[in-house]
């Protein structure tokens, strides 16, 4: 916390010295206030009893540096949860209704925001996506942050190609499948990317949002802002390596097919902890796909 506001999180009325204290604790580790709030209503406090405690308006939309995001179609989601793509865990920790499939919860994580899942890809799905991709692959190329355009990068090396956002009725299926279970338009999401990696290829540690101060940076936002989340989806099992690994707090998660990890970010910033990468294969192959979500329409 910055000793420049000494009385921000002062105990007010009706709370108490050990929360105020775990609430300056949180603040100062970077985790963002809508996750403060979530947390603080998931353990019980009134709506504005937490607010109170986070020095926020009484009622209304949070400050948050992704403001133009869509309200949601079904109108079901609060305020709080329409700011970031997430997975409703309130109404059923175990399972989420994502339309066409039941999707179950198999770990979930507040800072850095991290949702494993199972059961979202069937595995008839994962064969005809990977046997759809195959013909098209290339060395993977990653977004230029100097010119905005896309290079070859020696961090990654891994084959990939992209469908274009609803080009297969199998695409279309799954898209509104993600978005059903993540509360995020599908004019939001980048086409589906997906990934080849061989023994020895790796996806070196990296943030998916675009750094602000590189050059191209503005050029790339004009299509649909900054990215604010990532759904990877394992099409396959390598028979050994080949982890997402999250190095700042020591996560790694295990290729299964059908699985999938969902990692989100408030702001293009490595306070999030959402570095990450793919792990060397070490035997076998890594088959996935990844949807990357975007704060406006993606065009
Ligand atoms: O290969 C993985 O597990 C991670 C892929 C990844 O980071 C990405 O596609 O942005
Ligand atoms: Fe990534």
């Amino acid at each position: 916390m910055s000793t420049s506001t000494p009385d921000q999180f002062a105990t007010p009325p009706g709370l108490t010295p050990e929360l105020m204290q775990w609430v300056r604790t949180q603040s100062a580790a970077g985790v963002p206030l809508p996750s403060l709030l979530h947390s603080m209503r998931t353990a019980g406090w009134a709506e504005h009893l937490a607010r109170r405690a986070l020095a926020l308006p009484e009622a209304g939309h949070l400050p948050h540096p992704f403001d133009a995001v869509k309200p949601q179609s079904d109108g079901q989601q609060s305020a709080l949860d329409r700011h970031l793509p997430d997975p409703d865990l309130q109404t059923d920790p175990c399972c989420i209704d994502a339309g066409d499939r039941q999707v179950h919860v198999l770990m979930s994580m507040r800072h850095p925001r991290v949702v494993v899942f199972g059961n979202l890809l069937s595995d008839e799905e994962c064969e005809a996506i990977i046997a759809a991709a195959s013909p098209r692959m290339q060395r993977s190329l990653t977004v230029d942050n100097q010119s905005g355009g896309e290079a070859v990068n020696d961090d990654r090396t891994s084959n990939g190609m992209f469908f274009q956002r609803g080009e297969l009725d199998l695409i279309s299926r799954i898209e509104a499948r993600i978005a059903r279970l993540l509360g995020w338009p599908t004019e939001n999401g980048e086409g589906l990317q997906v990934l080849h990696y061989r023994p020895g290829a790796e996806y070196k540690p990296h943030y998916d949002y675009f750094a602000p101060n590189e050059p191209g940076t503005p050029t790339i936002l004009k299509r649909g802002g900054q990215r604010v989340g990532t759904l990877v989806m394992y099409l396959n099992e390598p028979a050994r390596g080949g982890g997402t690994t999250f190095p700042d707090v020591g996560l790694q998660i295990v290729p299964r097919r059908g699985n999938a990890v969902f990692f989100s970010y408030d702001r293009p910033d490595p306070a999030t902890k959402t570095l990450h990468g793919g792990a060397p294969v070490l035997e076998g192959e890594k088959w996935i796909a990844t949807k990357w979500l975007r704060e406006r329409e993606f065009k």
